[in-house]
């Protein structure tokens, strides 16, 4: 059982409430100026990941006081329930052990008494053998030919994942064409089974639970397509396998369950492509890349598991906004990667953050008084510079952003990486300091401006600054880092579960449109005008019959 703690009612809370009110009033370059060793005491390594946290507004009685509110928070206590398999996951009575996909040391962790590890290894090498025999061309397609393309029919944990990895590790994969299909809009498979040929395409049915509408339907349309191309029923075997937890529909679809590569109901879809949903990584960039991705994942689950909490990089992450959202009164979370590569990230971790921790109700069932889960947002770098940062830089608002980038390129190209890293540092330390008014007329006079000139323009020029980041520079991405770098978010959003005491694990804010669109589906299918929902749905609905 997860500790039931109401945060805003430790000590720590209301020592950090007071203590607020004194560095709101200071400037980050006040506490740079205060204290010449900042960046040695607010940055962190780990293995080839250095997370800079000077730039935010906090000091050293901060940072202690943080650490008091986790340890109050029985921070310690909820990390060894998750590690040691208990059912934290108590609305859905699971326990949540996506450490144990990557468990890579082996170590035996037991629910009711049975190792998962056995069950984990042997869906691994299943993978393995699969993954093996689809790149090598030693399996074949109906009509003898080898596999060329890969069609990942998925959504949310089933999609976004594999998705944001094969992107991200693009510069490891193989010549395996790799699709993804999640939109329940027609357009998103036939625009994608326009690009493939059913002799030599595999078809990824990726559900947890088998029976997501959107998935489903999509697997279908592409069996149908499949079977009117020409191949028979028996070909369906060389050309579906299904990465699910719901083995009795997966037969039902047709599925040979040779070809069915199993999770389990402990694995949170969001945190699930460690599991056979990260069956398309393993194709795309072979096995022994997605074992490397698993590697990075383990070590920072060791990291998290066994660093005390002063040197824990997630703890820090997760201390550190609970600060902004809480205290602050931060609505948003920008993640900002400097990496083409990463494009998805931020898109990855709305799902992970805001469908883990977007809840009002505490582990007690009552009504949160607080802030929870952050909105998260962002786009790659230097591209958001053009777009939003005029906002970061001069809006009304508070935005915590974490940059992200990697020292070295994976294409080095003429002077294209020190360009875009000379970006990645100019910003947090533009955001940091911003211009004084005094700056941007000493400017303005250098470029022969009037007086009068001058006058008009300078307020409009000036940064206030002391705005907030998180800088996150990786020596390279690599599977292994790309493995680290996702588990540090992943157990962030744990820590601020708990120091919110909230379920982290469940999801159910997403049922109750999935409810009511199964009850309007039988009413969209004659022209009847329907009266039995609100005045705008009715409205909307009745229109859309007029016009379909
Ligand atoms: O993998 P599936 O069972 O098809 O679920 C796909 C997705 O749909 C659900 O609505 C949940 O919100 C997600 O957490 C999940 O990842």
């Amino acid at each position: 059982m997860l500790p039931t703690i109401n945060f805003t009612e430790t000590n720590a809370y209301k020592y950090l409430a007071d203590h607020f009110i004194s560095i709101n009033e200071k400037s980050l370059k006040d506490l740079f100026n205060e204290d010449p060793a900042r960046f040695e005491k607010f940055s962190l390594i780990f293995e080839d990941i250095l997370l800079d946290f000077s730039k935010n507004r906090m000091d050293d009685t901060t940072l202690a006081l943080l650490l008091q509110l986790a340890k109050e928070c029985k921070l310690d206590q909820a990390i060894k329930a998750m590690f040691s398999g208990e059912r934290i996951n108590q609305t859905e009575g699971r326990p949540v052990l996506h450490i144990a996909l990557r468990n890579q040391s082996n170590k035996e962790i037991l629910v009711d008494g049975k190792n998962v590890m056995e069950d984990v290894n042997k869906v691994l090498a299943k993978m393995e053998k699969f993954s093996k025999a689809i790149i090598s061309g030693e399996w074949k397609g109906y009509s003898g030919k080898n596999i060329t393309d890969v069609v990942n029919i998925g959504i949310g944990g089933s999609d976004l994942g594999p998705v944001m990895v094969t992107e991200a590790l693009k510069a490891y994969k193989n010549h395996l064409n790799m699709h993804f299909v999640s939109n329940i809009d027609g357009t998103h498979i036939v625009e994608t089974l326009k690009q493939v040929n059913p002799e030599t395409t595999l078809f990824l049915i990726a559900s947890k639970t088998f029976t997501t509408q959107e998935t489903m339907t999509n697997a279908n349309s592409a069996r149908a397509w499949f079977l009117q191309s020409g191949a028979a029923e028996k070909d369906i075997e060389k050309h579906f396998a299904a990465l699910s937890t719901n083995e009795k529909d997966v037969k039902a679809f047709g599925i040979d369950t040779e070809n069915m590569f199993e999770f389990w109901d402990w694995v949170g879809g969001r945190y699930s492509l460690w599991s056979a949903i990260g069956l398309p990584i393993a194709l795309s960039i072979g096995f022994d890349h997605f074992k490397e991705l698993l590697a990075g994942a383990h070590a920072t689950d060791q990291h998290f598991e066994n660093t005390p909490f002063d040197k824990n990089i997630p703890v820090i992450l997760a201390l550190v906004g609970v600060w902004y959202i809480n205290f602050f009164e931060a609505e948003t979370q920008a993640i900002l990667p400097y990496d083409q590569y990463l494009h998805r990230f931020a898109a990855y971790f709305q799902q992970g953050d805001m469908e883990s921790n977007g809840k009002h109700v505490d582990r007690n069932g009552k009504e949160v008084t607080y802030e929870t889960g952050p909105i998260i947002w962002g786009e790659p770098g230097t591209n958001g510079q053009h777009a939003f940062y005029q906002l970061i830089h001069q809006g009304t608002r508070l935005i915590p952003c974490d940059f992200i980038a990697p020292a070295q390129s994976l294409n080095p190209l003429g002077q294209h990486h020190p360009i875009l890293l000379s970006n990645f540092f100019a910003q947090t330390e533009a955001l940091m300091n911003g211009k004084t008014e005094e700056q941007v007329i000493e400017e303005l006079k250098k470029e022969g401006k009037s007086e009068e000139e001058i006058r008009k323009i300078a307020p409009f020029k000036v940064f206030e600054g002391n705005r907030p980041t998180n800088s996150i520079l990786l020596k390279r991405v690599t599977p292994h880092s790309l493995g680290s770098l996702i588990a540090m978010y992943e157990h962030k959003i744990f820590v601020q579960g708990i120091i919110w005491n909230i379920f982290s694990f469940d999801q159910w804010g997403v049922e109750l449109g999935k409810q009511l669109a199964k009850s309007i589906l039988p009413q969209l299918k004659d022209d009847q005008p329907v009266s039995s929902h609100d005045a705008s749905t009715n409205g909307l609905i009745n229109q859309y019959k007029t016009w379909r």
